[in-house]
């Protein structure tokens, strides 16, 4: 059933962009029917875009909002201008809705909008007797990120992070390792168990992120990513005739070459847009 989805969701794909000016009256919600909703939260249905070979658990489902519904977002997001607070220590801005999360529990709560509603029924949680209840809309100017942290123990350990307009490389840390993900717009973020009890996450406060990659006779052999081969990037990579030309095509992408590196042969550099992610996520109502 998921594969259906994933099909109608790209079929609609356009190739409208953000900074196109676009008639908004235009753009289609995102509609219980048009994304067959609730995907009843499955674990066979999210378990094959697990990220192999690494912590437990992590997830990354590439293009899952299309250009038009990240734009849809958008709209909704910034008309909603008396619900962004200033976070000043961390040069973010933030929107909280669903409630105030509490140590008894999640009090003042409120009901989503409509957007809110329509996207979290895109989302998936490990146990179905739980909604997903609270959203955090997090708004990212080049250069700003979010420092490592845990999500903590008041949430239920199960996040949906959707990316809209942006990439940015997203780090899972542990004393001296550190995880790399591409993070892309119109993806979805879920992390669970180790990777959100053991592992702290955050974003660097960088203008641009910076990619390892070894390649060699038009092929890309390795990366320094985790989830490479999930992502759109990958997918894009596969598609060129020349990657070099390709890569050094892009206008938000310097190549530079790696010398006296056994691992590597190039360094990819890419510039940080705006990003807005949300953050939807389950909090216990009552902690009794
Ligand atoms: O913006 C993101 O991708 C991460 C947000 C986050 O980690 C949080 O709000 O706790
Ligand atoms: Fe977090």
């Amino acid at each position: 059933m998921f594969k259906t989805i994933m099909k109608t969701v790209k079929q609609e794909k356009t190739k409208s962009s953000l900074s196109e000016q676009q008639d908004i009256t235009q753009i289609p919600k995102i509609e219980e029917k048009q994304f067959n909703i609730n995907f009843n939260r499955q674990i066979f249905e999210y378990l094959p875009y697990q990220i192999p070979n690494s912590i437990d658990a992590i997830f990354y489902f590439k293009e899952i909002l299309t250009q038009q519904q990240q734009e849809y977002l958008m709209k909704e997001i910034y008309n909603q201008p008396k619900r962004w607070v200033d976070l000043p220590h961390s040069n973010r801005r933030v929107q909280k809705y669903g409630g105030d999360v509490k140590e008894e529990g999640l009090i003042n709560v409120e009901k989503f909008p409509e957007f809110l509603t329509q996207l979290s029924n895109l989302c998936f949680l490990d146990d179905n007797t739980l909604n997903i209840n609270h959203a955090l809309i997090n708004e990212y100017a080049p250069g700003i990120g979010i420092h490592p942290h845990f999500d903590g123990p008041l949430y239920h350990n199960f996040v949906n992070i959707f990316s809209i307009n942006s990439t940015c490389i997203f780090k899972f840390k542990k004393q001296d390792e550190s995880l790399k993900l591409f993070v892309e717009p119109g993806s979805l973020l879920i992390f669970t168990k180790q990777a959100y009890t053991e592992w702290l996450h955050g974003i660097d406060y960088h203008h641009d992120d910076t990619i390892l990659l070894n390649i060699k006779e038009n092929q890309v052999c390795h990366t320094d990513l985790i989830n490479f081969h999930q992502t759109l990037f990958y997918q894009n990579l596969q598609k060129a005739e020349n990657i070099i030309e390709y890569l050094n095509n892009q206008p938000n992408y310097e190549l530079c070459q790696i010398q006296n590196n056994n691992q590597y042969t190039h360094s990819l550099i890419i510039r940080r847009l705006l990003r807005v992610s949300i953050t939807l996520r389950h909090v216990p109502y009552n902690r009794k």
